[in-house]
């Protein structure tokens, strides 16, 4: 009998752990959401097994529960889910970006002797949607597990089991740790990038010229301001005192940036950019830090004959040599994922660029 997973929320970030639990075990993964679309989408799309408006139905013969909704929501649900007759050895996870508020409500299923363990792939995209899942969002990825008192290495072992197939990196960490980390490396910046991209709206009513000019590098490093406003209003409500607290110590910071600048103090501005530069110029490069020293670039595939080798010719033909090539995702008839791994950053560039020409869509996963 194939055991079942209930994936509460089918969008980005439930399809892809979808896809990476499909990869490794042969299971029956239902999908519920409010969006009746991606569900259905995430049927056509073989992601999903079944989709479902029986929450109580699908939740009671669950081995695998998870949910990947926003936030605030998943806290609903798991309000939700104590009133119900689970499985006993039923594993409760989630995928979201804050953890305090979530396993301080999980204390209800707790409480009940289910099994709740936080969850969160750090890894993903300004996208949304079930549609632009991926098998490989997680792979290299830091997956943050935050068991509670009564979590057993048995069930986080079972949880990093059902997991594998997201080749990420586990690591165990209370929730405020998690929130306090976060909020720095993720939630905050998210708040400063929606804050320049205002900026520039303003300042276009004055001058329309700064939106075309904001085109380039400008949109660049705002990219993260494209991501969905519900995700994060959620976020930005549960992980509140971290931000709070970061807030005004950027409103300290700028404040004393305001002063040099009028008082025009040229060593101090130089000493304030020099620090930054020094401190982003040691981070490690890549997202998994020392672990890859070869550089990856991820290409949609189609199923068809002679598909590899004009990917191959292409590349020998503009002299870029291929340290390794595996089809990581090849489903009939359906499009797939080629995993081409280059020895250096420059030689993915050049294959990006030239498979981008021939009309491939390639990724890099940070
Ligand atoms: N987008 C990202 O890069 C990452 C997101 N996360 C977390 O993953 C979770 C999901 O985010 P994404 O997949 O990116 O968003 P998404 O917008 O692609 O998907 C969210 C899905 O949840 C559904 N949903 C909303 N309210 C619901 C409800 N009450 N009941 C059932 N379904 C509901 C939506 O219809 C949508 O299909 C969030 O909690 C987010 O914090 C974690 C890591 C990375
Ligand atoms: O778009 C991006 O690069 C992100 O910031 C992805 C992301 C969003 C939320 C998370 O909790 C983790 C990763």
């Amino acid at each position: 009998m194939k055991k079942n997973v209930l994936l509460i929320g089918t969008g980005l970030i439930g399809g892809s752990i979808s896809l990476a639990i499909k990869k490794v075990h042969d299971v029956n993964i239902i999908g519920f959401d409010v969006n009746e679309s991606q569900l259905e989408i995430g049927k056509r799309m073989k992601i999903l097994d079944a989709s479902s408006i029986q929450l109580k139905e699908c939740a009671e013969d669950a081995h695998l529960i998870i949910f990947s909704c926003p936030v605030e929501e998943s806290i609903k649900y798991i309000h939700i889910l104590s009133e119900y007759q689970l499985r006993e050895d039923v594993i409760i996870t989630d995928v979201g970006s804050t953890k305090g508020e979530i396993m301080r409500h999980s204390k209800i299923l707790t409480d009940k002797g289910y099994c709740f363990i936080g969850g969160h792939p750090m890894a993903g995209s300004h996208k949304t949607g079930i549609e632009s899942a991926k098998v490989h969002l997680f792979e290299n990825a830091y997956y943050i597990l935050s068991p509670n008192e009564h979590t057993t290495k048995d069930q986080i072992d079972g949880l990093k089991n059902w997991l594998k197939g997201t080749g990420s990196h586990f690591v165990v960490i209370d929730e405020k740790t998690h929130d306090n980390i976060t909020g720095v490396v993720s939630h905050f910046p998210h708040l400063i990038a929606a804050s320049l991209v205002k900026q520039v709206q303003q300042y276009s009513k004055i001058e329309p010229l700064a939106t075309s000019l904001a085109a380039g590098g400008f949109r660049d490093i705002t990219r993260i301001a494209s991501s969905s406003p519900k995700m994060w209003t959620d976020i930005v409500i549960q992980n509140k005192d971290t931000l709070l607290s970061l807030i005004s110590s950027w409103i300290e910071d700028m404040k004393e940036m305001y002063h040099l600048v009028e008082q025009q103090e040229h060593e101090e501005i130089y000493n304030y950019f020099k620090e930054s530069k020094d401190f982003r110029d040691n981070m490690p490069a890549k997202a998994n830090g020392a672990i890859p020293s070869y550089f990856d670039l991820y290409v949609d595939v189609m199923d068809r004959v002679g598909e590899l080798s004009n990917i191959t010719t292409i590349l020998s033909i503009h002299q870029v040599s291929i340290t390794n090539l595996r089809i990581i995702e090849s489903r009939e008839g359906l499009p797939g994922v080629l995993r081409v791994s280059l020895q250096t950053e420059k030689d993915r560039d050049k294959a990006k660029n030239f498979l981008n020409v021939n009309g491939y869509e390639t990724y890099i996963v940070n």
